[in-house]
């Protein structure tokens, strides 16, 4: 049952479902006609996809099934080559249709492939994972990484329909569904203050808890942030840089971790860091510092970084997307819901946030 659908206005607009038992919705967003369908799928749900390839069969596609290595070692260009030669070998046109099934990694790839191949083919999402669901399925960046950093090649290529079925969250591994929870309390940093309440009002439990009607409205309202920003600047302009909270150190410590650390427990540094160089600023408050330690803390996500690798990072941050010429930019908040930007900070201020992360 479909409990709430989300629009995002884009190149073409299109909807987000929210719901459960939600296997039928897909077959009806690649369409009725018969198509062929590149089924990209991470090694776990791989009975999910033989299930979901059965309902397209039904429906009268043509599905050639791709089973993709795990996480991010999804995200390359070797990868990526081996998907566009599938695709050549089967003829695939410009009316059939990429499906992403998995996590952020599987979506951004399957969004990539679709973005490249005869110059953009339609794509459907179907994300299983709840960072999925409220963030790397919805606004259309699809990407890879490459040895110098996270996301380097890409590009901008909005889903046909993305299916959300919480009922998929119930075999995700809990440390998943935690870095989740990181994408979803930063929107309620940046716009969504409710979302850090529900959160905080039982220490973090109904949040952790994928069967919960808490969960369902934390989801609602994330995929409702993202939305809403996606819309208003699609192609990241302006305003769209705020969803990049807390990413600027968290990409730089991905690569530096080998893309071994989740997206959302980088994420979950990253915006301590963020809020410590608010505060350090003049900008931020210390008590909505201390909340990020706290709502991120009872997620149980990390909110501490080893200090030995700060050149390091700090040469990594210099490849971020919103650095300008040498010049590197940071989004911060001037309190929780007003997000901002913080333009070539003093190296001294960013080395001194960085020391807060030693605790
Ligand atoms: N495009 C965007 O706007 C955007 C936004 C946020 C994040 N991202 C990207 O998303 C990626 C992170 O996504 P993620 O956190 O979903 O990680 P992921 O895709 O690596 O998935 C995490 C793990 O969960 C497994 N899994 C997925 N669904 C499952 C299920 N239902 N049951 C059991 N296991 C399941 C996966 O196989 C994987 O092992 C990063 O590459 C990040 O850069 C993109
Ligand atoms: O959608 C966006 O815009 C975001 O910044 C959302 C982020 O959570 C996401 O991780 C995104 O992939 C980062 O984008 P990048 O442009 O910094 O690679
Ligand atoms: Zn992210």
């Amino acid at each position: 049952m479909i409990e709430a659908r989300v629009p995002v206005r884009a190149e073409h607009d299109y909807e987000v479902l929210i719901g459960r038992g939600l296997e039928a919705e897909t077959a009806r967003a690649v369409g009725s006609e018969p198509r062929r369908v590149l089924l990209v799928h991470q090694p776990p749900l791989a009975e999910r996809a033989a299930r979901l390839a059965d309902v397209l069969r039904d429906a009268g596609h043509e599905v050639l099934p791709a089973e993709v290595p795990d996480g991010e070692a999804a995200k390359t260009a070797a990868v990526l080559t081996d998907l566009w030669g599938r695709l050549g070998r089967a003829a695939f046109t410009r009316q059939d249709v990429v499906v992403g099934l998995g996590g952020g990694a599987a979506t951004d790839l399957a969004g990539f492939v679709a973005a490249s191949w005869l110059r953009g083919v339609a794509v459907v999402h179907v994300p299983t994972t709840l960072l999925g669901m409220v963030d790397a399925a919805v606004g259309g960046k699809a990407a890879i990484n490459t040895a110098e950093g996270k996301n380097l090649v890409g590009a901008f290529h909005s889903p046909r329909a993305v299916v959300c079925d919480l009922d998929t969250l119930a075999t995700l591994p809990p440390q998943d569904h935690a870095a989740g929870l990181a994408e979803v309390v930063k929107c309620g940093f940046i716009a969504d203050p409710r979302i850090l309440e529900l959160v905080e009002a039982d220490a973090g439990t109904a949040a952790l808890d994928p069967s919960t009607p808490v969960l369902a409205e934390l989801v609602r309202r994330a995929v409702e942030v993202k939305a809403d920003v996606v819309s208003a600047d699609l192609r990241e302009a302006g305003r769209r840089e705020f969803l990049n909270y807390g990413h600027t150190l968290a990409h730089a410590i991905e690569l530096s971790e080998d893309f071994r650390w989740r997206h959302g427990d980088a994420v979950a540094v990253g915006m301590v860091f963020a809020a410590e160089l608010a505060r350090a600023a003049g900008r931020l408050d210390p008590a909505d510092v201390a909340r990020h330690r706290e709502v991120l803390g009872m997620l149980g996500l990390p909110t501490t970084y080893r200090q030995d690798r700060w050149a390091e990072l700090l040469e990594a941050m210099g490849r971020d997307k919103k650095t300008r010429g040498s010049t590197l930019r940071f989004v911060v908040l001037d309190g929780i819901g007003r997000p901002g930007r913080l333009e070539g900070p003093d190296p001294e201020l960013l080395r001194s946030a960085y020391a807060t992360l030693a605790r």
